[in-house]
């Protein structure tokens, strides 16, 4: 069981609960990866809607388990010794702050480099353990998913008839990738009757830089997509962020527990724009805490990123400058959550 910590409410942001029907529908795409025609309806998924649910994946149950187990005492141990880990520069123990530019929410998180020991270190020295253990019981994890990952992105070039068929997963692959694991606890959260509202918003919504994201979570709904297909669609979410307001026309799906992977930034200068990269937020739950694992993958960070070549069709031109994911992420760790991050590399955007 997840001990909550209990942040106080101020300045958090919420969500009215004036609007009846932020979408509450779980018919999304689902990928058997076992199955042949996969790679098909893998192409379909990123393009109609930038995410899906994996089944029939690799990734043992034992090993998501045995992080989980690890994760909720972690979560579970007094906030003095959590912050001993902390604070996330960005790397570390982060509490409610989310990145380095003011965006906050109900969450506490750890995250991880997964190419940087001293991580392992903290993590371990808040469960008095030895950080050989944790090490292990993050690499199992990460491993298997990067590998489903690898599996994912080839099928997905084979779908799209790029060749060679690892123009994206040689990224992962590479000894030197750029990847990030994140640990996310959203502690269950009582109504706030003062402000007439259910929900308090545990990670603003955002998209994710990297390549992929691939996200486990225990039983407890929060997480939200928003469904491309339904931008403009006329449902009100009015946000109340600080002192200002925010009235935002959108329709999330909201999504529940086992493996789900996402389309991200990356990706979309990859295809040049074919494949965009999804928005989510997390919203707390008032009766279960909830518990979240991702993986992010992605490249070197001297890797050159603009769209593959093999994807333009005749006369179509690059919608990005070339630029190296060092550049990228410099500039997108400065950015607030909710910021198009893309705008910057595009060629005839904003520079
Ligand atoms: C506000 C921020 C947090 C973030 C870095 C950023 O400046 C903008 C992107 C955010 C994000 C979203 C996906 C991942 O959770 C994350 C680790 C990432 O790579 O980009 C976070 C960053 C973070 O929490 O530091
Ligand atoms: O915790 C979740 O379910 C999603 C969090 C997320 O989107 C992120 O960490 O980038
Ligand atoms: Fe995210």
């Amino acid at each position: 069981m997840v001990v909550l910590t209990e942040p106080d409410t101020d300045h958090l942001p919420i969500i009215n609960n004036s609007c009846k029907s932020p979408s509450f529908f779980n018919d999304i795409p689902v990928i058997d990866l076992s199955k042949p025609d996969s790679k098909n309806l893998i192409v379909k998924a990123c393009e109609e809607f930038g995410f899906f649910k994996v089944v029939n994946h690799d990734v043992p149950m034992e090993f998501i388990s045995k992080l989980e187990s690890e994760a909720i005492k972690f979560f579970s141990s007094p906030l003095s010794e959590k912050l001993k880990a902390g604070p996330a520069d960005p790397f570390g123990y982060g509490n409610k702050q989310i990145g380095q530019s003011g965006d906050i929410g109900w969450v506490e998180y750890i995250l991880l480099s997964t190419n940087c020991e001293f991580n392992y270190q903290k993590f371990a020295s808040v469960l008095g353990v030895n950080p050989e253990s944790i090490r292990a019981a993050v690499n199992d994890y990460v491993s298997a998913v990067k590998k489903m990952s690898c599996e994912i992105l080839e099928k997905l070039a084979e779908g799209l008839k790029i060749h060679p068929t690892n123009v994206f997963s040689k990224l992962l692959k590479d000894e030197k990738s750029d990847s990030v694991f994140r640990l996310n606890h959203y502690p269950q959260c009582p109504d706030i009757q003062e402000f007439n509202v259910k929900n308090l918003i545990g990670f603003g919504e955002h998209t994710d830089p990297q390549i992929i994201s691939v996200l486990r979570s225990n039983n407890t709904s929060g997480l939200q997509i928003l469904l491309k297909m339904a931008i403009g669609f006329p449902c009100h979410l009015i946000r109340i962020h600080f002192s200002s307001m925010l009235a935002t026309r959108c329709r999330y799906i909201t999504y529940t527990h086992q493996i789900l992977y996402l389309s991200n930034e990356i990706v979309e200068v990859m295809t040049n724009g074919r494949f965009k990269s999804v928005k989510h937020r997390v919203l707390t739950n008032t009766l279960k805490s909830r518990l979240s694992m991702i993986y992010f993958g992605g490249p070197p960070l001297s890797e050159k990123i603009a769209p593959l070549p093999s994807l333009m069709e005749g006369e179509e031109s690059s919608l990005y400058k070339e630029f190296t994911w060092f550049e990228y992420k410099k500039s997108a760790f400065k950015s607030r959550l909710a910021e198009n991050r893309l705008t910057l590399f595009e060629k005839f955007g904003a520079s």
